[in-house]
């Protein structure tokens, strides 16, 4: 069976993302496992609905420069599409999609009353000076009004964007609509109606997973060692509940490099030194030495976490990794061929469908609360959290041993199944 998508591939706008194909080839291998209806999986391989906009920018320097966004939409067969906004300089239609489609599966897995959606604009956004992030957030809202809605299509942060972007959002949709509507986007600043513990929650979820990994494997947490790639939102937050729990991180990279220190790195003072740097980056941080990049990912440890971009463990590397825990906090990290290495290896993987949907759950937290005009507190939201994200890799593990399935596999069964049963279900294909 092809991994790819139906159509004319000529004139297919996904196909030139290694992403989309990649979220492709899972789908099929997936579909195949578990006996999906063809039609329907080549239904769930192409997004409901996709928006490609231009953002003409005013910049600092007086120029006008166009950036293109995007928003796409896989899903709305469970309720609203939900899913993150990125910024980054080389993200495109299909990486998107693929995004998209992932957060299907996820809301899935975390039996949520959401499809998928992600957005991207292509930009740096450590490019950006003065009010040019603004601007170009607000215009982007605007050119995509006509598809989003509390009911429709809710964003939340990605690579890239924050609570600021968020509350960016918010006030020019509330501003269109005529009256507040905090609704409309999750993962906003708290005095905004945004929940306490979003920020935190894809990191709380990661270490939660990973807590489940080691019990399972009887390792001791005061014996473990981590490395992580990323030190943004969920990288950074993963190190300190890492920390917490006794493991020691001996290794963090991020764009501009990577360090390592054997003995272990004092996060707070590594958040202090990034915090205070112009590039917000880690290296040059006193307390760890230089690594070369390509050493991060292969650095001996117990729990390796790739917290930044896709496709970074390939079949160049999969080979290489040292670690007894793959937990997958960024979205698709892992590609098939490196998959294929891994899974002939004794690496528990946590997959990223399951390991970074803390984020997603909290986001839904949000979305009822705000509806509800009711606000919970900390200790509701991590407690609920924790119930949620237990369950789900409770049953992912569940769905591995009785179709003897890699954790993959499960996790991809449980999040299509859950999209597929409800297509099914609905009569056609919604
Ligand atoms: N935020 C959320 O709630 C969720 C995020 N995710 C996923 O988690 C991952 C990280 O997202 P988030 O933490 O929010 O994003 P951030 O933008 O906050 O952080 C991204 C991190 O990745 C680093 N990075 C960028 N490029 C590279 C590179 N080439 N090599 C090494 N590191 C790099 C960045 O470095 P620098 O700062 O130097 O640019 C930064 O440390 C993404 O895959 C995202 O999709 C998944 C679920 C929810
Ligand atoms: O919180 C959300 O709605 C989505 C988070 C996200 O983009 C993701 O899980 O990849």
């Amino acid at each position: 069976m092809s991994a790819m998508p139906p159509g004319n591939p000529a004139s297919n706008p996904f196909v030139t993302s290694p992403t989309y194909l990649m979220a492709c080839q899972q789908l099929r291998n997936v579909a195949r496992a578990i006996s999906l209806d063809p039609g329907l999986t080549d239904r769930l391989m192409t997004p409901k609905r996709s928006q490609v906009v231009a953002i003409p920018v005013r910049m600092e320097d007086g120029r006008t420069e166009t950036f293109v966004g995007y928003r796409v939409q896989h899903s709305l067969t469970s309720g609203p599409s939900k899913g993150g906004l990125r910024y980054a300089k080389n993200v495109d239609l299909g990486e998107v999609a693929a995004l998209a489609m992932w957060m299907s599966w996820k809301c899935g897995i975390m039996n949520l009353p959401f499809g998928g959606a992600k957005g991207g604009i292509a930009v740096d956004p450590a490019e950006l000076k003065g009010g040019e992030k603004e601007r170009l957030t607000r215009r982007f809202t605007d050119e995509i009004q006509n598809i989003i809605g509390p009911r429709v299509d809710v964003m939340a942060p990605d690579m890239g964007t924050d609570e600021q972007t968020m509350a960016w959002i918010y006030d020019t949709y509330s501003m269109k609509v005529g009256y507040a509507c905090p609704e409309i986007v999750t993962g906003k600043p708290v005095e905004l109606g945004g929940c306490v513990g979003r920020k935190e929650a894809t990191g709380r979820g990661v270490v939660y997973c990973i807590t489940e990994a080691f019990n399972e494997l009887d390792i001791r947490p005061e014996t473990a060692t981590a490395v992580v790639q990323g030190f943004g939102n969920v990288g950074s937050v993963t190190c300190e509940e890492l920390v917490k729990l006794g493991v020691k991180v001996v290794a963090v990279g991020d764009r501009y490099g990577s360090i390592r220190n054997a003995r272990g790195i004092d996060i707070p003072q590594l958040l202090n030194y990034a915090a205070r740097n112009p590039r917000k980056t880690i290296v040059g941080f006193p307390g760890a030495e230089a690594i070369p990049d390509a050493e991060l990912l292969t650095t001996p440890c117990t729990v390796l976490v790739p917290a930044a971009l896709e496709r970074v463990i390939t079949a160049e590397n999969a080979g290489q990794l040292r670690c007894r825990v793959l937990a997958e906090a960024a979205n698709g990290p892992t590609d098939p061929e490196a998959d294929a290495i891994i899974s002939n290896s004794d690496i528990f993987v946590i997959p990223d469908i399951l390991c970074n949907a803390g984020g997603v759950t909290v986001s839904y937290f949000e979305w009822v609360q705000d509806l509800a005009q009711f606000m919970w507190d900390e200790e509701e939201v991590n407690s609920q959290l924790k119930k949620q994200m237990l369950r789900a890799f409770h049953r992912v593990r569940a769905e591995a041993k009785a179709r003897n399935f890699g954790n993959r596999l499960a996790a991809l069964s449980l999040g299509v199944q859950k999209v597929a049963t409800e297509k099914q279900k609905r009569g056609l294909y919604p």
